[in-house]
């Protein structure tokens, strides 16, 4: 029996916020040159992270009754009764309220607004209502979970840049395959839940074209920031390497080497988004420094 400290963290969902919240730290990196300033870095990530889990605890409250007849999610705090409704309605609600009164009062009302529409858009348009009605839930629905890079850059600059909205873009762009390819695995779960999920509604072999479609874009708009002048030759390297191994995922996926390959392609695209960000992260340090290069040489000869 795992504690109650265990079942309210777990309705957080640690694992995906965390790299949410790591989407969001590099917005504020990219965001302005140098190093963010340090009050609205830390409080910012801590608005978008209480922001996130609200969001994610609304969901199990929301989905408990499908939660309970999937494999994957059968053992979840509310299906299993380890908590109450009442005390992750309470939960949700707090950490949402004091995601908002850090952003509202202390970091901007921008940020404040658009981690707003975030939340609602996953935990309510996305859960309540998307994810029961159309095969295309999670194109749409994917906006919420794309946005914290935007949320990140808003917090330090208080707008909403364009170059923001590439990274937004990317994520976006990255949702599909990355669910599509764990949708096809579990696709079993989803149709005894009535979930109408593509790999349900239209097939596994469409589901394959689908997610090879989407990857290829997704490797066309990662260059998008190197073509945009935010980022440079360091960057582009890294996301053409991981490119092409996701490419090689999603071709293999038409043809799996076994029934696993799916869930191996959705494991990938966890690690992809990791290394893909760390890229953006580092070229944005490293830039300085490889533009300084070639005038110092200049200077010494
Ligand atoms: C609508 C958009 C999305 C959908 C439908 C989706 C769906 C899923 C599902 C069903 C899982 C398996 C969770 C589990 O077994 O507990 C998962 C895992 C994961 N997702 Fe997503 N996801 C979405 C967006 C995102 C975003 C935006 C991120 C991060 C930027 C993300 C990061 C992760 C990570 C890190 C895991 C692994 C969690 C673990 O190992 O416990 N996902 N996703
Ligand atoms: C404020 C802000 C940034 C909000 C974004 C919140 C957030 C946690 C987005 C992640 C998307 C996600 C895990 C979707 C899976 O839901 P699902 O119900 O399809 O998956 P499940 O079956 O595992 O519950």
């Amino acid at each position: 029996m795992r504690s109650t400290a265990a079942q309210y963290w777990t309705l957080t969902k640690p694992r995906v916020v965390a790299l949410i919240v790591f989407t969001a730290l590099v917005g504020m990196f990219l965001a302005v040159p140098g190093l963010p300033p340090l009050k609205e870095t830390v409080l910012g990530l801590l608005g978008i992270w209480l922001a996130a889990a609200s969001a994610a605890a609304i969901n199990h409250v929301l989905d408990q009754r499908i939660d309970a007849v999937m494999a994957r999610t059968h053992d979840r705090p509310l299906p299993t009764g380890g908590l109450r409704t009442t005390q992750a309605v309470v939960f949700a609600i707090t950490l949402g309220v004091a995601s908002m009164a850090i952003l509202v009062f202390l970091v901007n009302p921008l940020c404040a607004v658009l981690t707003f529409a975030s939340l609602i858009g996953y935990a309510i348009v996305y859960t309540g209502w998307l994810k029961r009605a159309t095969p295309q839930n999670i194109v749409i629905g994917g906006i919420a979970g794309a946005a914290p890079p935007a949320l990140g850059w808003s917090a330090i600059t208080g707008t909403l840049d364009p170059h923001a909205l590439l990274l937004v873009l990317i994520i976006f762009v990255w949702t599909p395959p990355h669910f599509w390819a764990l949708a096809i695995f579990r696709r079993e779960d989803y149709a005894r839940a009535m979930i109408p999920m593509l790999p349900v509604t239209h097939g596994v072999t469409y589901t394959r074209w689908q997610i090879l479609l989407y990857t290829v874009l997704l490797v066309l708009a990662t260059i998008l920031p190197w073509a945009t002048g935010m980022s440079g030759l360091f960057y582009l390297g890294g996301a053409l390497v991981l490119g092409v191994v996701f490419l090689w995922y999603a071709w293999r996926l038409l043809d799996p080497p076994d029934e696993f390959f799916a869930m191996r392609t959705f494991q990938y695209s966890i690690v992809y988004l990791m290394a893909l960000f760390a890229f953006l992260l580092l070229d944005h340090w490293l830039m300085p420094w490889l533009q300084a290069a070639p005038a110092m040489q200049l200077q010494a000869t």
